[in-house]
């Protein structure tokens, strides 16, 4: 990569990193780099170890090979610290009241303040998830992980289900509100809303780093995200 952290701006790195599944390699050795303070979007197609990768640095699965280091220690012991949004659904009793009183027991970085903002801007009803369409689902989980002051942000297709207007503007809101406290790792299949949006794309194939480009490389390529995402995965 060009941006050439150095050891103490440095938020988490993976060495060689490779995870089988059984037979089934989910990613293969991964090297990266991750500075304090980067927005990234992890793109890839279906099965190209994105939610592998989130995982490994949220300490929820274990690399079958090399390492993975997140604020100097092991990701498992750094779980206070990062905030991971997984691609599963909520419990279908969960309202926001309950998403608070969850959150807040389980991390003392959770922000009340923040959380309500969240609420608000994400227009979220104050309804149990089972009366809430998908997209107001999403939202919900959206908000009580972005009302954690963690250091690391993992977000596992954090807009799937929610309507284009809206994924663009809690996209942009987002990563440009975040990216100077946080570093922020957010994948998606949605090229398109990764144009000019991150600081930095990390493209994923078959278990495979294939590029790992800052904006301005990008850029320089003279083609668009999406047409670099074809170009390089397709
Ligand atoms: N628990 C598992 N057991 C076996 N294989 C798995 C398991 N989890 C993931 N895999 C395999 O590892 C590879 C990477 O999966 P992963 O979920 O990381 O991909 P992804 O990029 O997140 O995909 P998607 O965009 O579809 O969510 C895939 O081939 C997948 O089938």
């Amino acid at each position: 990569m060009s941006n050439g952290p150095t050891a103490s701006d440095l938020l988490a790195r993976l060495e060689a990193v490779s995870k089988r599944y059984g037979g089934k390699e989910g990613l293969h050795e991964v090297s990266l780099e991750l500075p304090q303070g980067q927005a990234i979007g992890l793109l890839g197609l279906n099965g190209a170890g994105k939610t592998t990768l989130l995982k490994l640095l949220a300490g929820l699965l274990v690399p079958s090979q090399g390492r993975v280091e997140v604020l100097g220690g092991r990701p498992r012991a750094m779980r206070a610290h990062v905030a991971y949004l997984s691609d599963a659904e909520t419990y279908p009793w969960l309202s926001p009241a309950d998403g608070e009183r969850l959150m807040q027991g389980l991390y003392p970085d959770f922000n009340r303040v923040r959380y309500k903002e969240l609420l608000a801007f994400l227009e979220v009803p104050a309804r149990p998830s089972r009366s809430m369409s998908r997209g107001q689902r999403a939202r919900l989980r959206l908000a009580m992980v972005l009302a954690r002051e963690a250091r690391l942000f993992l977000l596992d297709e954090p807009l799937a289900g929610i309507d284009l207007i809206s994924r663009d503007r809690i996209l942009k809101t987002l990563v440009h509100q975040w990216r100077e406290e946080a570093t922020l790792v957010l994948s998606t299949h949605e090229v398109a809303e990764a144009e000019g949006i991150f600081d930095r794309a990390v493209f994923l194939k078959e278990g495979r780093v294939v590029l790992d480009a800052s904006a301005e490389e990008l850029r320089a390529r003279g083609r668009s995200v999406r047409e670099t995402f074809v170009e390089v995965l397709a």
